[in-house]
């Protein structure tokens, strides 16, 4: 074991908790209302989990993983289920109401599927219900313990490409209120590279429409104390322009094997200018966000609710900006070509180009 992985797991001590298990609910931090107001929602039942995943209380690749996993141990204990038989039919239906959820983080049916797997694999040695549950809980707190090994190792191999004193320029919220553990994939470098003495600061876009940015990473890289400045979405050209950025670190959603990267709407023109200026474009995440499957053209880009193009969330609640009636077209993903990616930094190492390779050679030494 990296000693530095446990000096980082220990010293690390984020200042909230997005997402937290209590034995039969999940109790989750309402990232719809931060910064403005604190406060947290409870999911007893599989459709408490989906309304929390769709309507984005819970949001962020991992997190939204960790959440569905979760869920599929609650799926278990909402209801009384006699036999074996009826609680895999219990998960099976829990698994197709999860993924129904969001369409774009392929960390949401990874964990579903490694979850229906293992619930698969516990029934052929048990037929108690109860033993069922409590296999499914331990795996569901793997997933969780696992997802945090991941971003501490991310975030050395990130901290190794930062110097004292360079700027990082995120999109969206890639930190620890996406991944459910306090750390974040995006923002991981930036913590460790602070832990190892570099004064690293942030330049943040507030990441329209649904401003992961402006309420979501200045909320959390401010409370661990890392020097960030805001900047509208329509400054990122000039503030590379000026040189104000030595490198772009974002998170993904799904990246595929030929290195194509979908992530949140705005990256794919962060990406194009980081590339015409000539700045390191850096994708982080884990290994979970790597489909091996799909093509770039069987991924569906989410399109969410107009009103959120429409509105602005402010401490005084939602405020229309626009008409109310105006047609709206609100992708909430874009997806990123490989051409204009430095490197994919995940808990295995660093892939550089060409990604279609590395991404594999990678993959293999899992
Ligand atoms: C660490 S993955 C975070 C990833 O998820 C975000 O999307 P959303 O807020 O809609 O769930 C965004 O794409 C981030 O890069």
């Amino acid at each position: 074991m990296d000693p530095r992985v446990e000096k980082i797991r220990r010293e690390f001590k984020p200042k909230v908790k997005p997402i937290e298990w209590r034995g039969d609910k999940l109790v989750l931090l309402d990232q719809r209302m931060l910064p403005f107001e604190t406060r947290y929602v409870e999911a007893r039942t599989v459709e408490d989990v989906a309304t929390a995943i769709r309507d984005m209380v819970v949001r962020g690749a991992p997190a939204i993983g960790i959440t569905a996993a979760f869920g599929m141990v609650i799926a278990l204990s909402e209801k009384t289920i006699d036999n074996i038989d009826d609680a895999l039919k219990t998960l099976s239906l829990a698994r197709d109401i999860l993924s129904k959820t969001r369409p774009t983080a392929v960390n949401l049916f990874w964990a579903l599927d490694r979850m229906y797997n293992k619930a698969l694999s516990l029934v052929s040695t048990t037929s108690s219900v109860r033993e069922l549950r409590e296999g499914l809980e331990e795996e569901a707190k793997k997933i969780f313990e696992e997802e945090l090994e991941a971003e501490i190792r991310i975030g050395l191999y990130g901290a190794e490409l930062l110097e004292d004193g360079d700027t990082v320029l995120t999109i969206c919220n890639a930190g620890g209120l996406a991944t459910g553990t306090g750390l974040g994939t995006a923002t991981a470098p930036i913590y460790v590279a602070k832990m190892m003495g570099k004064d690293v600061s942030v330049i943040a876009p507030e990441t329209r429409p649904w401003q992961q940015g402006a309420r979501l990473t200045v909320y959390e890289l401010v409370n661990n104390g890392i020097r960030t400045t805001l900047i509208a979405d329509t400054a990122l050209g000039l503030v590379m322009y000026k040189r104000m950025v030595d490198i772009v670190m974002v998170g993904a959603d799904r990246i595929l094997l030929d290195g194509h990267v979908f992530n949140k709407i705005g990256t794919l023109n962060e990406a194009i200018l980081a590339h015409e200026f000539g700045i390191p474009f850096y994708v982080l995440a884990p290994t979970s966000t790597i489909d091996p499957k799909s093509n770039v053209d069987s991924v569906k880009i989410e399109e969410r609710d107009p009103d959120e193009v429409r509105t602005v969330r402010t401490s005084q609640g939602k405020v229309y900006v626009t008409l109310k009636d105006i047609q709206v077209y609100n992708p909430v993903f874009d997806v990123t070509p490989p051409k204009y990616i430095t490197g994919i930094i995940t808990e295995k190492g660093v892939a550089t180009q060409p990604l279609s390779v590395n991404l594999r050679k990678l993959l293999k030494n899992i």
